[in-house]
């Protein structure tokens, strides 16, 4: 936590996306009781990262993300090392969650030969997503979604979803389900933290691109699943001879995400009209309130 001295700059990557409506959001939610002064400014250079502690990867198309990044003199670098950074809080928004995690699968929709396969930038270890799994623009939709670890948790969330990812599989699993309600979840084992299998230990398929290397301190980390999708919402499951592997059947309903100071989502909370998601995530990762 940082202290009531030093004000906490969040970022708001402003390459592409939905990014001018996070900082309206974190702008509009930013906790009035809190010792700490906060504020959310766009990010477009790695100067501008430099100064913040914390950032959010917006909705939008993560291959154009990616490339912008790519174009900008020393951002891809910089960007990759700031999600990896355990000390950094970092939460990525549809797009934004492809790009936190560490490989992706895409379908549906337009795929450029060649890039069926991303490598993402890491940030919650292990995440495997598969883009596109909900279908096409005109197939978006808004779900009543049970959040208990938000405030006022009897209240579903209105969750947008906009050609959006779902979790393929987290390798190792070490999932800790806080959504109780739900069918699909509901018979998933939950591993404690003794029986994690650390990555090192994990057979790596020869076909699989090389490794970054995990940030070392969120390795006991375990990944909470915040959100799952009603059964009748979630989406048909991937393939299961894609170069991901198998998905875990279980596991793509689960459409928010959280290890440490990392979060995703994989709908926009940005367009909801409700400011929860924000506030939990300022107040939980960014501010490091129990
Ligand atoms: N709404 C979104 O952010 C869509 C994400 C988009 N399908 C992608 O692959 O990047």
């Amino acid at each position: 936590m940082s202290s009531s001295s030093e004000p906490i700059i969040i970022g708001v990557l402003a390459l592409q996306g939905a990014f001018a409506e996070h900082i309206a959001y974190l702008t509009h939610c930013l906790p009035s009781s809190s010792t700490s002064s906060l504020t959310a400014i766009p990010i477009r250079s790695p100067t501008e990262l430099a100064s913040c502690s914390a950032l959010v990867i917006p909705g939008g198309e993560s291959t154009v993300i990616q490339s912008v990044a790519d174009r900008t003199p020393g951002m891809l670098a910089t960007l990759q090392a700031f999600v990896r950074d355990p000390e950094k809080a970092v939460w990525g928004t549809c797009a934004g969650m492809i790009l936190m995690a560490e490989e992706e699968g895409v379908g549906g929709g337009k795929v450029i030969p060649g890039r069926e396969r991303q490598r993402g930038w890491g940030g919650i270890e292990g995440l495997k997503v598969w883009r596109n799994l909900y279908g096409n623009q005109l197939e978006s939709f808004e779900a009543p979604l049970v959040i208990p670890d938000l405030s006022n948790p009897t209240e579903p969330f209105p969750a947008i979803f906009i050609r959006a990812p779902a979790v393929h599989s987290l390798h190792p699993r070490k999932l800790e389900d806080h959504t109780a309600s739900s069918s699909a979840s509901s018979s998933a084992p939950t591993l404690s933290a003794s029986s994690i299998t650390s990555p090192a230990q994990l057979p790596t398929p020869a076909s699989t691109p090389p490794r970054l290397a995990s940030p070392s301190s969120s390795s006991r980390v375990p990944v909470i699943a915040l959100a799952t999708l009603p059964a009748e919402y979630q989406p048909p499951p991937p393939p299961s001879d894609s170069h991901l592997g198998a998905p875990t059947v279980e596991d793509l309903g689960k459409v928010m995400l959280r290890q440490g100071k990392k979060m995703v989502t994989s709908f926009h909370p940005e367009l909801s009209g409700d400011v929860r998601v924000h506030r939990y995530w300022v107040e939980k990762c960014v501010l490091g309130e129990k």
